[in-house]
């Protein structure tokens, strides 16, 4: 396929997300499904305009004047091609599948409209209302810190240390561009695609198949760190997912001790055992969603909360979701976090800790679901930990960059892409007294 055409398909795309309010993913593989001609060249280009035009959709609306599919279309590939309109008219032309070119006053607009005179939540690529919520959750840097959330992300990976050491990793991936990440000591990060490239596939490679590493965010590979399991632990991952954290977590441990991996939902958590198999962790009892844990009750020395969250964080990634997530929605994940945090709580040994974590930017989310559970528990003898001064201590080339508060005697840490240059992640741990 030719860029006319590519263009044309990213728009047709773009429009079917906004006229359905689905999930760009679902739209793109529906588009493969009916366009079976088009390469995996073809796919990834038009992926790339679909999501550069949804990380922006606000601030590329306003600099054309215009908010339709192809408008945006035509803005992500000026922007994010970085092509000049001649350039791009000279491609179009003669190419019988292209878009028509919008107007030259309005792409002349495109290219000197001044953000500065935008509202905020336009210059920011947020709804209204999700602004109002970066403002009190991250302060007067918000619309930086959201701006950042809609650049393109890199791809990071961990070295599964049971299996392989990060050196070892970053040389079989050389031809990639992989490289030591710069936070987590076992992270590796190829870094964001400019233009029209695509990340590889990494998950072909034989290294992945032998388990060498894991495909996790850089921040997520912070949060389970943070936790400091320990060898010879009794761990309990309670919302594991598809096990992400999981595996970090056996690997910290060294194949030692014991995690018990469960989730409320079993679609979600089968992946894990696939996942456990090709890592090499023999320390992972899963558990089914209908088992009873009433025996690991005040058993345990780290619980794990990995939330069921917003995913505000992870909106370089899935651009789509910001557009798409509701109040209502947002008011259903606190009642979540609250009931899954009772739920932990009953899990922790005393002298044990809770470790909470979501991947999510908004304050009601994260610090304020701690001072909740710490108000309705007062009586159980949980004090907040200083995660800021774990963080200064594991990471000392990290400078103090992340977000530290102080709350309740401690403090919890929030990672932003415009801080840490990871995905947005919060994280808090609990102590209970001896
Ligand atoms: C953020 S995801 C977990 C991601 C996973 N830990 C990883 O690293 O790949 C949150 C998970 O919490 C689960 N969940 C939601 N409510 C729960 C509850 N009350 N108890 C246990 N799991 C719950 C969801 O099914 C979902 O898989």
């Amino acid at each position: 396929m030719r860029l006319g055409g590519r263009l044309a398909a990213a728009i047709e795309v773009l429009g079917d997300v906004e006229a359905r309010r689905r999930p760009v993913a679902d739209a793109l593989k529906d588009w493969g499904l009916s366009h079976r001609f088009a390469g995996s060249g073809d796919r990834a280009a038009i992926g790339n305009v679909v999501y550069d035009a949804l990380r922006r959709k606000r601030s590329y609306g306003f600099r054309m004047g215009d908010e339709s599919a192809a408008a945006l279309g035509f803005a992500a590939v000026i922007d994010g091609l970085g092509m000049a309109p001649e350039a791009l008219a000279a491609a179009l032309a003669g190419d019988r599948f292209a878009p028509e070119m919008p107007a030259p006053e309005r792409l002349a607009g495109f290219l000197a409209e001044d953000l500065a005179a935008a509202p905020a939540a336009v210059a920011a690529d947020v709804p209204d209302w999700i602004g109002e919520r970066l403002e009190a959750s991250l302060g007067l840097a918000w619309v930086e810190e959201a701006q950042a959330l809609a650049m393109r992300p890199p791809l990071d990976l961990r070295a599964n240390t049971l299996k392989a050491g990060r050196d070892k990793v970053v040389k079989a991936l050389a031809p990639f561009g992989a490289e030591p990440a710069g936070l987590a000591p076992d992270g590796i990060r190829i870094a964001a695609i400019a233009g029209e490239g695509r990340h590889p596939n990494v998950q072909a490679e034989a290294g992945f198949q032998k388990g060498w590493f894991e495909v996790q965010d850089e921040g997520s590979q912070l949060a389970a760190l943070l936790a400091g399991a320990a060898p010879g632990e009794q761990v309990l991952d309670l919302c594991a997912g598809a096990g992400g954290k999981t595996l970090a977590l056996s690997a910290a441990m060294e194949n030692t001790g014991q995690v018990h991996a469960s989730d409320a939902d079993r679609q979600r958590l089968a992946p894990i055992h696939e996942r456990l198999k090709r890592a090499g962790c023999r320390n992972v009892q899963v558990r089914d969603p209908r088992e009873d844990l009433a025996g690991l009750f005040g058993q345990m020395d780290l619980v794990f909360v990995d939330a069921p969250c917003t995913g505000s964080g992870t909106w370089r990634r899935r651009p789509d979701a910001k557009w798409r997530l509701a109040e209502t929605a947002l008011a259903k994940r606190l009642e979540e976090q609250d009931a899954v945090l009772d739920r932990a709580a009953r899990f922790v040994r005393p002298g044990g800790r809770l470790a909470y974590v979501t991947c999510s930017l908004f304050h009601e989310e994260n610090a304020e679901r701690v001072a909740a559970f710490l108000a309705r528990h007062a009586d159980k003898g949980f004090a907040v930990a200083d995660a800021g001064a774990r963080w200064n201590a594991l990471l000392p080339q990290a400078d103090g960059r992340c977000r530290i508060d102080a709350l309740g005697g401690g403090s919890v840490l929030a990672m932003t892409p415009r801080l840490t240059g990871t995905d947005g992640f919060f994280f808090a741990a609990l102590e209970r007294a001896r």
